[in-house]
């Protein structure tokens, strides 16, 4: 479903890369944690998912699509099957709740009829029905970032990415929307998601990735955070250094750059980078809403599996992947050479890049084929 082949990332103008060859596979219906210190690379595997911008070497395939191959034009119909959710919920603050989540389908053609019954569904779905008319300021937080996974959601998209979702959020509300990101993924719903709050990774106990300075240093079937907050920021030119934990055995030998790995004592290293906010206590008290992920077990199994043999210094006891669901088509080749910056219908795939907009800037954005 999601596949990285050797893939790294250098921004222009920086000299150590972003994110430093990695191979990862990831399956229909996970729910996959990103995890790793501030600018260890999370963001940039997600924005790379979503060809919001394109790698330096290496392949990216998603949904069976090879990313390399779709171009600038294309990209919005690609888009259509993901959804988008920020850690600033990033809604449009002159429309309503229900306008906000009818714009996704709006743009991309959907007829009145079905947007009258696709908005109203979504809505109940996040347990907003009843302020379908209010504007975002006149939500609470919890509640603006709830509008924003319906507006992802209502789609109905194979896959879904979130950036920190929970970042803006108290403990109480970030448990309710883990919630529904679980129901989400409960339908059969991809989930990917980057977050820095050690409470919610340690208590879903999903499949954890971890990346320390570009590369990953674990992937676990049932992770917890790990001691990941403890692993430092690496800045330009320092040696890269990650936490070794008893689950996650730091890769001997490993490079970034040209620098090797070497694993530095916990009370050694710097200070944590991002403190963990949500308490177990608060996402054990909303447990009995979670539902067992036993329909991804073998589909996990078996991208651990592929991700441990790629990335062989990660310990992970090898399971025969389902066949159906390996098979990765491959679209035909075409070149593309530049991804612009991206506005926020571009970014959320509603409008082709460069794609004229009207005096409002958010109306004129109909089908784009
Ligand atoms: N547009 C950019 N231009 C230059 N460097 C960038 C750009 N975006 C990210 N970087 C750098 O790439 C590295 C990885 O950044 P990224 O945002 O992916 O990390 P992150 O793990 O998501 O961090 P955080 O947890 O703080 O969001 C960092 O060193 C960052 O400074």
């Amino acid at each position: 479903m999601i596949r990285f082949d050797n893939v790294s990332k250098k921004y222009p103008g920086t000299s150590r890369p972003a994110l430093n060859s990695i191979d990862l596979e990831i399956l229909r219906g996970e729910f996959v944690f990103l995890v790793g210190a501030s600018g260890s690379g999370k963001s940039s595997c997600l924005r790379l998912m979503l060809k919001e911008e394109k790698p330096s070497t290496g392949s990216i395939h998603v949904l069976g699509q090879d990313l390399g191959s779709i171009s600038n034009r294309k990209v919005p119909y690609f888009r259509r099957n993901l959804g988008v959710v920020f850690q600033d919920f990033r809604l449009l603050p002159n429309k309503t709740v229900a306008a906000n989540v009818a714009f996704t389908l709006q743009v991309i053609g959907k007829s009145r009829g079905f947007i009258q019954e696709a908005v109203p569904d979504t809505l109940k779905m996040v347990g907003l029905e009843e302020k379908a008319q209010r504007l975002p300021h006149e939500l609470s937080g919890g509640e603006q970032q709830r509008v924003a996974i319906a507006r992802a959601i209502v789609n109905k998209p194979q896959v879904l990415l979130a950036d920190e979702p929970t970042g803006n959020l108290d403990p109480v509300t970030s448990a309710g929307i883990m919630t529904l990101l679980e129901r989400i993924n409960a339908s059969g719903t991809t989930i990917v998601m980057a977050t820095h709050e050690a409470g919610i990774v340690d208590q879903m106990k999903r499949r954890v990735i971890e990346l320390s300075a570009g590369q990953i240093v674990r992937d676990e079937r049932r992770g917890g955070y790990g001691a990941t907050t403890a692993i430092p920021v690496v800045a330009e030119g320092q040696i890269a250094t990650a936490a070794p934990t008893a689950e996650a055995p730091v890769a001997v030998g490993a490079t970034v750059g040209a620098a090797s790995v070497a694993p530095v004592p916990l009370s050694e290293q710097a200070p944590a980078a991002a403190a963990p906010k949500v308490p177990t206590s608060v996402m054990e008290n909303a447990q009995p809403l979670y539902i067992e992920p036993e329909v991804t077990d073998d589909v996990t199994d078996a991208a651990a599996a592929i991700t441990a043999a790629a990335t062989s210094s990660i310990p992970i006891v090898p399971v025969e992947p389902p066949p159906t669901t390996m098979s990765r088509p491959v679209l035909p080749v075409a070149t593309e050479n530049d991804v612009p910056a991206l506005t926020l219908a571009e970014k959320l795939g509603l409008r082709a890049p460069g794609a004229k907009t009207n005096d409002t800037g958010e109306q004129e954005v109909g089908p784009t084929r």
